[in-house]
């Protein structure tokens, strides 16, 4: 087995080495990568990605928000968070079940004194009945990654807010993550890793999967990346994973129907947005103004649907002529 240790703290890169590594590289061992990053969420290949995200919460806290290219649900990232992955090619190793690539973690953990660590159901990995891991994988003609995360000193605050979406917020058709309840690994460990960042973590999970006392002893299973690879994998950086068509463009088309009481009134409003661009805007309600409201509704069709660009457009925009009494940052509220 070889190894590879992601100096970047931006999921995106990370992302995108992996990928990177996976295309390009041959296999004839598989590799573990290792990975954590600034608070961000991932979320699944096939999810909503406007609807697994608690947008103001994201933007008020600068939390990155990236699209993974295996399935599952939405989870979130920050420096409590250790990331492995193992990437091999079918045709020189067996790539058995979730149980199987897991074990070397689960065995590992164990002797780190997590040892009623276990795996549960399809992809999680759970201590006291709650999760601290949850995997997907990708695949590509021979070759397989396996990834998930080890929540160590994750702030479970932040999970929940996060990833929170008000439950009336979307009527979507796509596909819907799981929530389930998680924790933290760092109280099972035994003792001498208490202090143990999230590097702390990786290194001694390292020495346990190629059983070293010293990482200096397996520095000939690093895999090294080239500056040449380095400007390829910013291209996978820029192009996927920081790239607004990919991470939001490729959700499913969805409609967010929301309502709010205002002192003159109720205002319902109506969204539907495909490939991430609102397709129409459809007001209800019962105290419009003097304009024909389709007039501000034809204003936001074509546009992408997020906070800043539909303050744009709100930025030009007389309400007063559609709605009496209501301002830019209360109609912002009810659309975003
Ligand atoms: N960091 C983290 N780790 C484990 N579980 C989490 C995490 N954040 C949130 N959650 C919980 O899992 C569910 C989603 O569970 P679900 O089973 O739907 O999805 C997953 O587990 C996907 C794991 C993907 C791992 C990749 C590895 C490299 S980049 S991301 C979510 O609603 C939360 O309740």
């Amino acid at each position: 087995m070889f190894y590879y240790v992601m100096p970047s703290d931006d999921i995106r890169r990370n992302l995108a080495t992996e990928e990177y590594l996976m295309y390009n590289r041959e296999f004839d061992e598989p590799l573990v990568l290792f990975y954590y990053e600034k608070p961000s969420i991932i979320v699944g290949r096939n999810q909503n990605t406007q609807e697994e995200v608690n947008q103001k919460f994201i933007d008020d806290n600068k939390i990155v928000v990236t699209r993974r290219r295996s399935g599952g649900g939405a989870v979130y990232h920050d420096l409590g968070n250790l990331c492995f992955s193992f990437v091999l090619d079918t045709k020189n190793a067996e790539f058995g079940d979730f149980k199987t690539f897991v074990s070397p973690i689960i065995n590992a953990l164990h002797e780190m004194g997590a040892t009623t660590a276990e795996v549960s159901g399809r992809n999680d990995m759970i201590v006291d009945g709650k999760k601290f891991s949850g995997s997907a994988m990708f695949k590509h003609g021979s070759k397989i990654y396996a990834h998930g995360t080890l929540m160590l000193d994750v702030d479970l605050d932040v999970v929940t807010k996060a990833l929170n979406v008000p439950a009336d917020k979307i009527a979507s058709k796509g596909i819907k993550s799981v929530r389930s309840r998680v924790t933290n690994l760092k109280p099972y460990l035994a003792e001498q890793y208490q202090d143990l960042d999230v590097e702390g973590f990786r290194d001694a999970l390292l020495k346990h999967l190629f059983a070293v006392d010293d990482l200096a002893d397996i520095k000939d299973k690093e895999v090294k990346i080239s500056a040449a690879e380095e400007a390829k994998i910013e291209e996978i950086y820029e192009n996927v994973y920081n790239n607004w068509d990919w991470v939001y463009g490729t959700s499913p088309a969805f409609t967010v129907q929301k309502r709010q009481h205002f002192t003159a009134g109720t205002i319902d409003a109506r969204l539907d947005v495909k490939d991430g661009i609102i397709d129409k805007v459809t007001f209800y309600g019962d105290f419009f103004g003097t304009s024909d409201v389709s007039e501000l509704e034809a204003k936001f069709v074509g546009i992408k649907y997020n906070r800043e660009e539909l303050a744009k457009v709100l930025a030009n925009v007389e309400l007063g002529n559609y709605f009496l009494g209501i301002d830019h940052a209360q109609i912002l509220d009810l659309l975003a």
